[in-house]
This record gives structure tokens, C-alpha cells and sequence, in this order.
């Protein structure tokens, strides 16, 4: 007996060896995917009525900063640098493990109710990201966000932070939150404290994370201190493997790109954040022809600002299309693949495929809407179409999260006013009275 029977949906597999099925059955025990085919053989606990709608996996958002809900709008449109060191990094100092679990509780819910099941997170406070992830049913990887600014004393306690949180959370909520080592990037960490963490990770068996050559002045800083870019760096002191995932990559060169491809680096593609905030265009075309394994992220809600990954599927396509004045370059199956199985592999779980023994981690999009109709071809409506709002039952690890657009793994009023009060901590004007959030322990 199957726990859940999925029915009369269109099947986006993703997976090559069955293909899509216009009408099919995709049958859920234990967390995994039991049945994916014409029509189950057997009976279940529960069925899901996926008529006129595509059922598809759900959507693997591979780089993340989920806390930073919390700063959405809060200083928008200033250079990359000022942003961070005079906005972002003075406001993160006064936020605490409360703030941040209140800021990815509205972050899992926004993925949620969007179609994402898994994310990719590198954060402060990274413990409360657990509790949140524990408490609402989604699948993340998750790193503490680690800087040492070349100081040795810093470098200590910030790996102990990330040694600790990798042995107190690796494999915790059944199984659904793994952890990885999140050195920030080349030119906020030494490269003593660089070698450390890599050593570390290897030691452990986790994966890392890590930001590289987002911007310009990255490159030139680099150039400076060691005659060589970020990504020469990393690979000269063995730092690349294909345990790495490497957010934006964006200043490359041919030589970089081979070596990504050589080491078999995964990098996440984060198109709309990159956009916003004026960083440039990585050579994502180039680095699919090398063989790279490019997923997609939204980055942090300050850089976005939201984390609606189908927001972010379109500006990628539109994004290489112009940038390459071909139109050709990256098609709609080549973008779902990014948001779903690359990503998937690039955080090495057996998702982003619906595929017999993949976990049960589904969503299914209705595609009985306006901007939907008529409909020729699934692939070009989800990535140039479809809104993260059509996303109407998601299912993590066998487990509804989201039924016909009820979200039922959370209370989206008391999140949302939770996220206004501990924004409140940042100490700047705030429009919660605007927004009408009472807090609902107030009411009684
Ligand atoms: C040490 S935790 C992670 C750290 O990264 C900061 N951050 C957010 N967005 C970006 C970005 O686009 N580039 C570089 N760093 C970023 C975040 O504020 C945290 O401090
Ligand atoms: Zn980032």
C-alpha cells in the first residue's frame, strides 16, 4: 500500500531513461518514489488529484543566504562592496539565532508556497536555518557562513562554528538537512584559513561552499595579493574537487572555465541577483560546453528579492539569450534541468528526477490559468510562463507540505508577523503597521 498516489497529472519526469508521460501516476511510500508510470498497480493511503496540472520535481535552489529575508528591501541599489560593509554586515551584527529562525521560517515558507523543496543555505546563526528547516519540512543543505578577514584568532573560532555545526546537524531531520563547510569567499578568507577548512571537509566527507569571482573588484583584489585570480588560487592550493559548489563565477576566464570543468566544481547560477546588483553576466553557455554542472540559485532575498525560482528559470534563459544575441543558446529543458537535476547532483541527493527510489520531494503546478492558455509545449510555460504562485501542492520526502495552495506545514500569518518583529532588530524604520501584521499572541 502506498502512502500517497499522485493521479491525471502530466509527468515532468526529468529523467531521460523514462521520459514525460501526458497522463500518469507517480506512487509515494516511506519518503521515496515508489511508482513512476502509466498507471499504479495498487492501492494508496491518500490521492492527490493532479488533473490539469503538471506534476514535476520540485525546484533545487543551490545558493542561498535564507536569514537574509529578513533584509528584503532593506538597502536596495547601492554598489556590491557599500551594500555589504556598510549596509548588510553592520545590520547581520545585531541579529541573533531568534531573528534568524524567524527569517528562514518566512524564507521556507516562501520557497514553499514556489515550488522549491531543497535549498542550498550559507548563514549566521546557521543552527537556528536547522531548526526552521527541522520544524517545516523542507530539504536543505547547510553551511555556517565562515570569515576570517586574514585574522588567525578569527579563523580559529570561525572554523570551530563550522566544525561544530557540521557534527551537531549532518544528517539531522531524518535525513533531510546534510551540511556543508561555507568559507565565504577567496578574498574575505586567507588562504591559510582556506586550506584549513578544505582539509576539514575532506576529513569530515561534507561538501563546500563557497562564493567565487562574483565581482570585478574581487578580481582585481586578487590580482593584487596573489598574482592570480580567485579560481587559480583555490586549484593551486588543491581547494577545487567535485565536492565544491561555487556560487556566481562570474569574471572567468577560458583557463578558469577549463579548470572548473577539469576539478568538476558545481557552480551556481544566480541570474536575477546578479542583475540587481550590477555584478555581470557569467559565461554560463561556455561553462555548459565544457561539461560544468550549472545549477541555479536566487541568492540572498537583499539581492533578488525574493526567492521565487521561476523568476529566476526565465531571467536566466532571457539573460544568455541576449547577452550571446542567440536565442538559441540555452532552450527551457536546459533551464529546468539547472533548477532540478543539476542541482540535485551538485548537492548530491537523489532528487530533482521523478524516478523510482528518488525521494519523494514533487510538485505539481496548475496549469489551468490565463498566462497558461493555450498550451503547446510544458517546458516553454514553465520557464517563460508559469509564476511561482501557480505551484499548488508541493510534497517533500513523501510528505505534503502545501495542498491546492494550503500551506499546511506552517501558520503563514504568525511567520509573517514573526519575520516583522525580529526585522524590527535592525533598527530601521519599519512598515509593519502599513502591512496590518498584528501579532496574534496580542489578540487574546
Ligand atoms: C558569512 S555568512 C554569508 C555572508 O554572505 C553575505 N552575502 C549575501 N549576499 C552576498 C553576495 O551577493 N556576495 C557576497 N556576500 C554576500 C551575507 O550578508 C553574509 O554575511
Ligand atoms: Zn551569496
Amino acid at each position: 500500500m502506498a502512502d500517497i498516489l499522485i493521479k491525471n497529472g502530466y509527468i515532468l519526469t526529468m529523467d531521460p531513461d523514462t521520459g514525460d508521460l501526458k497522463k500518469g501516476e507517480v506512487a509515494i511510500e516511506n519518503g521515496r518514489i515508489i511508482y513512476v508510470g502509466l498507471s499504479y498497480n495498487g492501492k494508496a493511503d491518500k490521492i492527490i488529484d493532479a488533473s490539469g496540472s503538471v506534476v514535476m520535481p520540485g525546484l533545487v535552489n543551490t545558493h542561498n543566504h535564507a536569514g537574509m529575508t529578513l533584509l528584503r528591501g532593506y538597502a536596495d541599489d547601492l554598489p556590491l562592496a557599500e551594500w555589504l560593509e556598510d549596509y548588510i554586515w553592520p545590520v547581520e551584527a545585531k541579529l541573533g539565532p531568534e531573528e534568524i529562525y524567524a527569517g528562514v521560517r518566512l524564507a521556507c515558507l516562501e520557497m514553499i508556497k514556489s515550488g522549491t523543496t531543497t535549498f542550498a543555505d550559507m548563514y549566521i546563526h546557521e543552527q537556528a536555518a536547522a531548526r526552521a528547516v527541522e520544524d517545516c519540512g523542507m530539504r536543505a543543505a547547510l553551511s555556517y557562513g565562515m570569515i576570517d578577514f586574514g585574522d588567525p584568532e578569527r579563523a580559529e573560532s570561525s572554523l570551530l562554528k563550522g566544525r561544530n555545526f557540521v557534527k551537531d546537524f549532518n544528517g539531522a531531520a531524518n535525513g533531510r538537512i546534510s551540511v556543508m563547510y561555507g568559507p565565504h569567499a577567496p578574498h574575505t578568507c586567507s588562504q591559510q584559513f582556506l586550506q584549513d577548512v578544505r582539509e576539514q571537509a575532506r576529513k569530515d566527507d561534507v561538501k563546500v561552499h563557497i562564493h567565487v569571482l562574483e565581482t570585478e573588484a574581487e578580481l582585481n583584489q586578487m590580482k593584487e595579493k596573489y598574482g592570480k585570480c580567485s579560481v587559480n588560487m583555490l586549484h593551486d592550493i588543491g581547494f577545487f574537487d567535485s565536492d565544491v559548489l561555487a556560487a556566481h563565477c562570474i569574471w572567468l576566464s577560458e583557463g578558469d572555465m577549463d579548470i572548473l570543468a577539469e576539478t568538476g566544481v558545481h557552480v551556481s547560477h544566480d541570474p536575477v541577483s546578479n542583475m540587481k546588483t550590477a555584478a555581470g553576466i557569467a559565461p554560463v553557455p561556455q561553462l555548459l560546453e565544457k561539461g560544468v554542472n550549472v545549477s541555479l540559485s536566487t541568492d540572498g532575498c537583499a539581492s533578488n528579492n525574493n526567492l521565487d525560482m521561476f523568476g529566476v528559470m526565465k531571467t536566466a534563459a532571457l539573460l544568455h539569450k541576449v547577452n550571446s544575441m542567440d536565442l538559441t543558446v540555452i532552450d527551457a529543458r536546459k533551464v529546468l534541468e539547472m533548477a532540478t537535476v543539476n542541482g540535485a547532483k551538485a548537492l548530491g541527493i537523489e532528487a530533482g528526477m521523478i524516478k523510482e527510489g528518488y525521494y519523494g520531494d514533487l510538485i505539481v503546478v496548475d496549469m489551468k490559468r490565463p498566462h497558461l492558455t493555450p498550451l503547446y509545449d510544458v517546458d516553454s510555460h514553465l520557464v517563460y510562463s508559469a509564476r511561482g504562485s501557480d505551484v499548488t501542492t508541493v510534497l517533500v520526502d513523501g510528505k505534503v507540505l502545501m495542498e491546492n495552495g494550503q500551506v499546511l506545514c506552517m501558520d503563514e500569518y504568525e511567520i509573517m508577523v514573526e519575520a516583522s518583529k525580529a526585522a524590527k532588530k535592525t533598527d530601521s524604520q519599519h512598515l509593519i503597521d502599513v502591512l496590518g501584521l498584528n501579532d496574534p499572541s496580542a489578540d487574546q
